[in-house]
């Protein structure tokens, strides 16, 4: 059965760090519950993740998790070159990856060597072979778990408003090239991140008061708020982004 942003669960935390801690609980808590085969996590960009990645790289947690059963991709990824300093991958990188024994086959980066098609397109097919068909059943999610952040301007992963991606309803991967922030983007269609067991959008700070209240009643002007799951929609959010500090 589908999820709708508007039966999405809520959970508000303190604060930015209970938000994170939040989140590894349930990364953990979902790797551990999965009994056989690998468990698929596309994480979100931006800077929100930064700190769930530093907790899950600290040695106390990160050896809770058998990481050789856990697949890493990315919601979406700025079309820059390996190593720039704006690339998802970049980030989960340096505080993630690069600190935990997770094989290396296991790290799947979006693509950005060739043009932003050549690229979506490639990274469509690394997901299908991670997920071993083409086409999508709901009863067998592409990912165990799908992290997002929120836009101030409503968008999640690199679905941003106006963008033809958001009517993309076959293709796993699309492109977009937003005017509102940097980069060229290749990201996760909405069949992808519907594909899901578990979406968990991580909101946190003043800054998302106006977009979180508008994401929570469904404003259909924010493509975030079209965002579903074959699973569920668990929204983490800590009190200032729910405008409780204020
Ligand atoms: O590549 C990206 O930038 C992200 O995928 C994007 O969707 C991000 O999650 C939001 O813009 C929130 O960004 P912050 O966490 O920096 O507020």
């Amino acid at each position: 059965m589908t999820t709708d942003i508007r039966h999405a669960t809520l959970e508000t935390l303190p604060d930015s760090e209970a938000v994170a801690l939040r989140m590894a609980d349930l990364l953990v808590d979902g790797v551990l519950a999965k009994t056989e085969g690998k468990f698929r996590v596309a994480l979100s960009g931006g800077s929100t993740p930064k700190r769930l990645f530093e907790l899950l790289a600290a040695p106390a947690l990160a050896a809770k998790l058998p990481w050789d059963r856990i697949e890493i991709f990315y919601g979406d990824e700025r079309h820059v070159p390996e190593g720039h300093a704006d690339s998802n991958h970049t980030v989960g990188h340096a505080t993630l990856i690069s600190r935990v024994p997770v094989p290396a086959a296991n790290v799947h980066p979006i693509p950005t060597g060739g043009t932003v098609a050549e690229d979506a397109q490639a990274y469509e097919k690394i997901l299908q072979v991670a997920y071993g068909a083409t086409t999508l059943d709901p009863k067998r999610p592409l990912f165990d778990l799908v992290m997002l952040g929120l836009g101030t301007d409503g968008h999640t992963a690199s679905l941003f408003p106006g963008q033809p991606v958001l009517k993309e309803t076959k293709a796993w991967v699309g492109t977009a090239a937003p005017q509102t922030a940097p980069h060229e983007r290749v990201t996760l269609t909405y069949p992808a991140i519907r594909s899901s067991a578990l979406v968990v959008f991580l909101v946190t700070g003043a800054s998302k008061v106006e977009m979180l209240h508008r994401l929570r009643k469904g404003d259909p002007a924010l493509p975030s708020a079209h965002v579903e799951s074959d699973g569920r929609i668990i929204i983490l959010a800590d009190r200032a982004a729910m405008g409780e500090n204020a």
